[in-house]
Formats: structure tokens, C-alpha cells, sequence
């Protein structure tokens, strides 16, 4: 299979949220992402989204860098030269330093075209078996612990496999209480976003009680010693998601007793192929992994639902519905839950359409790169 990418439009959406998200670094009110098109010769389109935030508070990538790296290095990259399978791409990536949800926003577009011209779905193409997967919800901050109650209270009867619950120092200990008094047999979790240091220990200690699936990114991002040290004081696992960046990442982590359960992004990864090894890796050290989320727009989601389909995405996910948190996405159909289960799409590539008008209603800018302008 010879991929020969003709040309590449990069466009600027920006899409409102239907409610605020707040998590212990801030809070979002829209989301703002590059969605990448690479159309091969026969005119065949791949789609990939890129997850960086406007703002680097999750990570140093903002939508701005991610178009930098984009324009003046990946885009080159990928028309430079054909293709032959995806992993090739990730590899001409490795040159560059980091910048993983750039490098992931255009392989990802390269996957889809790739299993398009083979005539499966994306799921496929990467090796997932699952026919449906489990979903749960991750909740933010909210004003007040009776309003949080009320918003879990409609994602448990919309039939979520598990809650997760935004922390941070002042929301932590007495509102997993509160929610664990209200619903006594929810499967739940805690993500922290890195709001804490090692010297409240005592204070994450103090979960433990409450008998969370997990505690998902105590400590910082640069930190897997101290998360190290942590662990064994524990017992709640601890999920490790910004700190994982790399295959070689999750090795250390899982080395050094950093975590028991890894959150795959793709986007913070570098892409689906780094994905996968990471998902190899830690299915043979019988590590289960999840498949976390960015707030994503439809093209991103689709990505997220088709590496969820590998056996060891062995938890529930954060990849809920288009409608939770868009008036309108930008495929149809729209991604729906039911009974807490998103049923895998089997139309080749990542099985949705994406909805040229709304993607136009959402663009506030885009750019073309021709093969020839560039190679
Ligand atoms: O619903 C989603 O897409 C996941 C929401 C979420 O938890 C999140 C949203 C924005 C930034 C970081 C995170 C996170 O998983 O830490
Ligand atoms: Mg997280």
C-alpha cells in the first residue's frame, strides 16, 4: 500500500462547550483545535483532530504551537516523500523533538486514509477486536457538592460504567465523601491533574476509604520518583496520565512502581502508533489501560473510540457522547452511549462522516499545502 498525499488543509475551529469544565488548572469555556485533512491523489480524504488546549496549562502545546510545528516542519514531513504504512510516518516524526499532539493531529489523518484505501475500519487497521466499548464520564469541578450530586445523578441513570470526579486541594476528600454517601456502589474515580505534592500524602491517604477504581495524576507531570513514593503509601491505585508522554515513559513509570494503570491519550502520546506500543507494553506486565480524553471535537473522538477496541483498553474510558458536550459535533452520526456501551462503527477508516457544512460553521481559518509547493 502507497500512500501519496496530494495535499494537506489545515483549518482553525473553534466550537462552544454545552457547559463550562473546570478542572484544578482552570476552567474551559470552548474548545479551540486544528482539524487536519490529508487528501491522496484519488482524492480520498483522512481526518485527524489535534487536542492541544488554546492555553498550555495541561501541557506546554497550545493550538498555536501545534500549527507552527504543523506548517514549518510536519506537513514537509508528510508530503515530503509516499507512505507505506503509518508507523513510517512516526518514525520520520522522531526527528522532532516532542510536539507529540501535532505530530499525533497529522498521522492520525494518515491512519484514516490508510485504512480507507484498505477497505476496513481504523479499529481494524490497528489490530482492536471489541465490537463495543465501555464508557464512563469524566465530571468537573462544580460550584457546589449538591450540584455535582445532581450532575452524577443524570450520568449514572444515562447508564455511564463509571464516574470520575475533578480534585484539587479544598475539593477533595470531603466531596468524594458526599459522593460516595449518595452512591454508595458507583464505580468511581478521582483525577487531581497534578494539584498536589508528596507532602499531602496524608490527604490522598485519606481516599483510600472510599474505595476509588483510582486516583488518576496526584503529582506533577515531570514526577514519576514521587509518584513512586506515593504509590506504596496507597491503596488506590494511581493512574499516571500527563506524565506518560512515551512508550519509554510508561517503561520507567511502570519500573519504578509509578502507577498501576496508565491513561492513553493519543494526542499526549504522539500519535496511534505510539499508543499501541504503550497499550503492548503494558498488556504484557498486566497493566490495564484506559483511554482518556481532551474535550475532543468528533474526529478525535472517532480516534479515541477505535484504539479503545484493543483488548487491554481493559477500563472504562473518558470518551462520552458528542452530546455531552456539543450542541452539534462535526460527524454523522454523532457518537451516542447506550447503556454505557458506544457501539464501534465498521465503515472503513474511523466510520464516521465528517459534516463538511458544520466543520465550515466552526472554521474560523484554513490554510492548504500542495506536494508540489512543498516537496
Ligand atoms: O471528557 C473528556 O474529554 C475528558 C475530560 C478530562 O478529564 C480532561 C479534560 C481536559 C484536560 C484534561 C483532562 C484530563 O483527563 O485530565
Ligand atoms: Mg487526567
Amino acid at each position: 500500500m502507497t500512500i501519496d498525499i496530494e495535499y494537506v488543509i489545515l483549518r482553525h475551529l473553534q466550537m462552544k462547550l454545552k457547559a463550562p469544565f473546570t478542572t484544578s488548572f482552570g476552567t474551559f469555556q470552548r474548545k479551540e483545535f486544528i482539524l487536519v485533512e490529508v487528501v491522496d491523489r484519488d482524492g480520498v480524504s483522512g481526518w485527524g483532530e489535534s487536542v492541544a488546549f488554546a492555553a498550555p496549562w495541561y501541557s506546554e502545546e497550545t493550538v498555536k504551537t501545534n500549527w507552527h510545528m504543523l506548517e514549518d516542519f510536519l506537513v514537509p514531513l508528510a508530503l515530503a516523500e509516499p507512505i507505506h504504512h503509518p508507523e513510517e510516518l512516526a518514525k520520520r516524526f522522531s526527528a522532532i523533538r516532542q510536539n507529540n499532539m501535532a505530530k499525533a493531529a497529522i498521522e492520525g489523518a494518515v491512519w484514516d486514509l490508510y485504512a480507507k484505501r484498505l477497505g476496513v475500519p481504523l479499529c481494524q487497521a490497528l489490530g482492536g477486536t471489541k465490537k463495543d466499548i465501555e464508557v464512563g464520564v469524566s465530571i468537573g469541578i462544580q460550584p457546589t457538592v449538591a450540584d455535582l450530586l445532581q450532575v452524577i445523578e443524570r450520568y449514572v441513570a444515562q447508564g455511564y460504567r463509571r464516574i470520575k470526579v475533578k480534585i484539587k486541594p479544598g475539593w477533595d476528600v470531603d466531596v468524594i465523601r458526599d459522593v460516595r454517601r449518595a452512591f454508595p456502589d458507583v464505580p468511581l474515580m478521582a483525577d487531581a491533574n497534578s494539584a498536589y505534592t508528596l507532602a499531602d500524602a496524608d490527604r490522598l491517604k485519606a481516599l483510600d476509604e472510599f474505595g476509588l477504581l483510582m486516583i488518576e495524576q496526584p503529582l506533577a507531570a515531570d514526577d514519576l520518583l514521587d509518584h513512586a513514593r506515593l504509590q506504596p503509601l496507597l491503596h488506590t491505585p494511581i493512574c499516571l496520565d500527563e506524565s506518560i508522554r512515551s512508550y519509554d515513559d510508561a517503561r520507567k513509570a511502570l519500573d519504578l512502581g509509578s502507577c498501576r494503570i496508565i491513561n492513553i491519550k493519543i494526542g499526549r502520546v504522539g500519535g496511534l502508533w505510539e499508543a499501541k506500543r504503550i497499550h503492548d507494553l503494558c498488556a504484557e506486565r498486566g497493566v490495564p489501560v484506559w483511554c482518556g480524553g481532551m474535550l475532543e471535537a468528533g474526529v478525535g473522538r472517532a480516534h479515541n473510540i477505535a484504539i479503545t477496541t484493543l483488548e487491554n483498553f481493559a477500563l472504562p474510558g473518558d470518551t462520552a457522547a458528542s452530546s455531552h458536550y456539543w450542541e452539534r459535533d462535526i460527524i454523522t452520526p454523532e457518537v451516542e452511549v447506550q447503556g454505557g456501551l458506544i457501539r464501534v462503527p465498521d465503515a472503513p477508516g474511523i466510520g464516521y462522516d465528517v459534516d463538511r457544512r458544520q466543520v465550515e460553521r466552526y472554521t474560523q481559518f484554513a490554510k492548504v499545502f500542495h506536494r508540489t509547493a512543498t516537496a
